[in-house]
């Protein structure tokens, strides 16, 4: 039998409040996050990381003083795990979790699957769309330590697996069916921000919002409308927008109620659990929007773990160093396919 670790990657939160500095300076030290020159990153991460603890910590208090993303990211490597192991012969498959930013670090796992000695390991970002900040990030904290001989796979990203799209079609499909006059409504597509600068630097990952967007509503017959926006500003730089706090507020202006689904997040920790149900549902209350509905992230949703498995197997058939679905290879100056066999 075929030994193939898969590696999925997160971001990472604090276990506890002591560990918020911690977690904020990993972040704001990784190059692709604030590209500024060695020691000069490290310096503007720890003055950044001290000023926004006090706050980030507030918010880290609503979930019981840290994240619950080592959790939920726990219980989707079971599933897929699971999900491997029932549905294809020939392969031992273990899934490790490594964090980009806390416990369990990336480096740390390397570590673990290098004691299994896996035949071959796959890299599948909890990222369905792909992001220097993200996806690239963690490639290359791999990557800084992997010394082992077994031949690595990289998926890129999913965002247009069918799997994936079916995922959420379903879910919009369902709650549109309990709604009594769902044409009040307009589905609001969020996704974590980013800096127009890093966009400007050729990052697909609104490109790949707005395509798997697309994709949904087709998939959806288009029955109401909808619009894609942004959250999760941080600093002073402009980042992409509209911004989802002024589409929640348009929204309003335009009496429609909301169905707010996340799009580039697929479990649930302060971003969907603190900013989208607690800030933006206050902020839909006081503009007016009569009904806020947030869907939940995919988590263990049946098709996306069949997306992970399709990616998986996709990874250990193709022979290629990175695999993904699109063809940004061509026009995205990050996309990890350019130069691939
Ligand atoms: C699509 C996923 C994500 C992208 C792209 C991304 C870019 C990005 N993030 C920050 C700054 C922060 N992000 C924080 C939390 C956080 N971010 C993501 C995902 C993406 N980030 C997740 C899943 C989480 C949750 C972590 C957890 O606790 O479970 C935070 C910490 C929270 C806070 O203080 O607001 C910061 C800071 C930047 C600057 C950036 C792109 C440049
Ligand atoms: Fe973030
Ligand atoms: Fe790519």
């Amino acid at each position: 039998m075929k030994r193939i670790a898969v590696l999925l990657f997160n971001l990472g939160g604090p276990k506890n409040p002591e560990d918020v500095q911690g977690f904020l300076y990993n972040l704001f030290a990784d190059k692709n996050i604030i590209n500024l020159p060695f020691g000069v990153r490290q310096g503007v991460a720890s003055l950044i990381s001290s000023r926004r603890a006090p706050s980030a910590k507030k918010n880290y208090a609503h979930m019981g003083g840290g994240s619950p993303i080592l959790k939920e990211t726990e219980a989707q490597a079971q599933a897929l795990e699971a999900y491997i192991a029932a549905n294809t012969k020939g392969i031992e498959a273990k899934v490790f979790i490594g964090m980009r930013y806390w416990h369990p670090f990336i480096e740390d796992t390397v570590r673990e699957i290098d004691a299994w000695g896996p035949d071959e390991i796959v890299l599948l970002p909890l990222y369905p769309q792909f992001s220097s900040t993200t996806t690239l990030s963690s490639f290359q904290a791999f990557q800084k330590v992997y010394a082992g001989k077994a031949r690595v796979t990289s998926v890129c990203c999913y965002s247009d697996n069918a799997h994936f799209i079916k995922a959420h079609v379903d879910a919009i499909q369902e709650k549109i069916g309990t709604l009594k006059q769902p044409g009040h409504y307009r589905l609001l597509f969020s996704a974590h921000g980013l800096p127009e600068s890093i966009i400007a630097r050729g990052d697909p990952y609104q490109a790949q919002v707005e395509s798997c967007v697309a994709k949904i509503m087709t998939g959806l017959g288009n029955p109401i409308e909808h619009s894609i926006c942004y959250q999760s500003r941080v600093g002073p730089m402009k980042w992409i927008g509209p911004s989802t706090d002024a589409s929640i507020q348009k929204a309003g202006a335009d009496g429609k109620s909301i169905i707010l689904v996340p799009i580039a997040f697929v479990s649930e920790h302060i971003e969907t659990l603190v900013e989208l149900d607690i800030e933006y549902a206050h902020l839909a209350a006081a503009s007016g929007v009569k009904d806020y509905i947030r869907l939940p992230a995919l988590g263990v949703n049946a098709s996306y773990i069949k997306a992970l498995n399709d990616e998986v197997l996709k990874a250990i058939g193709s022979g290629d160093r990175v695999v993904g679905d699109h063809n940004c290879g061509k026009c995205h100056s990050f996309c990890p396919k350019r130069g691939a066999a």
